[in-house]
């Protein structure tokens, strides 16, 4: 049985009468594939899995897309009930902040401010912040992320780590269409045609993980992102796992951000580089 609660006192009760390790999968609704994988993975790991569903105005800019960003409720929680999700939490904006915007929010730091944090300013201020929140409201044992929103899923990491919040954060790969697409709510504001050309995204991240030199990384993928005229790229990185300087031998991550149309999207791949190739 699902249930569906929008309060926090109805969550608090929920969560008072749960046994055992207590998974949470945070997602801002739209739900898809890749917010599915998230939900299995928690219902194999913990005995009473929480999904919220809450569209954070906290951690969008002044032109980006809250107004219009994707709300199915219904079908969230249809999606919820075929994962065995135990409660789902959908509280509105004051029902997370009562009394409006809080005065005191969490500072990102300096990974806050690179790759996503520099396009996005105040964006990882504000995800941290709900994110935190909901930590302390569900009280949750484990907290289970996408590698999709790889940066989002370090600093959480960071944060937990940083603050001393008791909680086990479990990173899970990015759920792809067969043709390599991320899934991602975004996907849906594109047109057929916009679809094709954000192929060239994950095509790019491909080529480039078969290189083994950080130069012919960043050359194969730029080539092809380069190529496709429908997108035009914000960044291309190849950093270490953890978002620093890349290596030149070892795990690194090769990521990417683009618009394609009106939409911007991210991405990002594991690449081995040097003599452990
Ligand atoms: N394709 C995917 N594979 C694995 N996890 C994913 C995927 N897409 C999203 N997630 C994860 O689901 C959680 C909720 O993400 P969110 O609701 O923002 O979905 P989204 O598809 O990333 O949306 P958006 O298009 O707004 O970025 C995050 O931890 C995110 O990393
Ligand atoms: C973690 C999150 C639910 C916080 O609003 C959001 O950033 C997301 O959906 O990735
Ligand atoms: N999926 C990450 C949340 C955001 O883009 O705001």
């Amino acid at each position: 049985m699902t249930a569906l609660v929008h309060t926090r006192a109805e969550l608090a009760a929920a969560r008072a009468a749960a046994s055992g390790r207590v998974a949470v999968v945070m997602t801002m609704g739209a739900l898809h594939e890749g917010h599915r994988r998230l939900m299995r993975v928690a219902r194999e790991r913990g005995d009473f899995v929480i999904v919220t569903v809450f569209v954070n105005p906290l951690q969008f800019g002044p032109n980006e897309d809250f107004d219009k960003y994707p709300r199915t409720l219904a079908a969230d929680v249809e999606a919820c009930r075929a994962e065995r999700v135990d409660l789902v939490f959908a509280p509105d904006r004051d029902e997370m902040y009562p009394g409006g915007s809080p005065q005191v929010t969490l500072n990102a730091g300096p990974l806050g401010e690179i790759l996503e944090g520099a396009s996005r300013p105040g964006h990882f201020a504000g995800m941290l912040t709900v994110v935190a929140k909901l930590l302390l409201l569900t009280r949750a044992d484990l907290a289970f992320f996408g590698e999709k929103d790889f940066q989002q899923l370090a600093l959480i990491t960071r944060m937990v780590h940083d603050l001393e919040i008791g909680v086990e954060v479990i990173g899970v790969p990015t759920v792809r269409e067969d043709d390599g697409l991320a899934l991602s709510s975004r996907n849906r504001y594109l047109s057929a045609g916009e679809r094709r050309a954000a192929l060239a995204l994950s095509h790019a991240l491909r080529e480039g993980a078969a290189q083994t030199d950080a130069r012919s990384v960043l050359e194969a993928a730029g080539k092809i992102l380069a190529d496709e005229p429908g997108v035009r790229v914000d960044y291309l990185a190849l950093t270490d796992p953890l978002l620093g300087p890349a290596p030149a031998d070892g795990p690194a991550r090769l990521l990417v951000a683009a618009k394609v149309g009106a939409t911007r999207l991210i991405d990002n791949v594991p690449v081995l580089l040097g003599k452990a190739a």
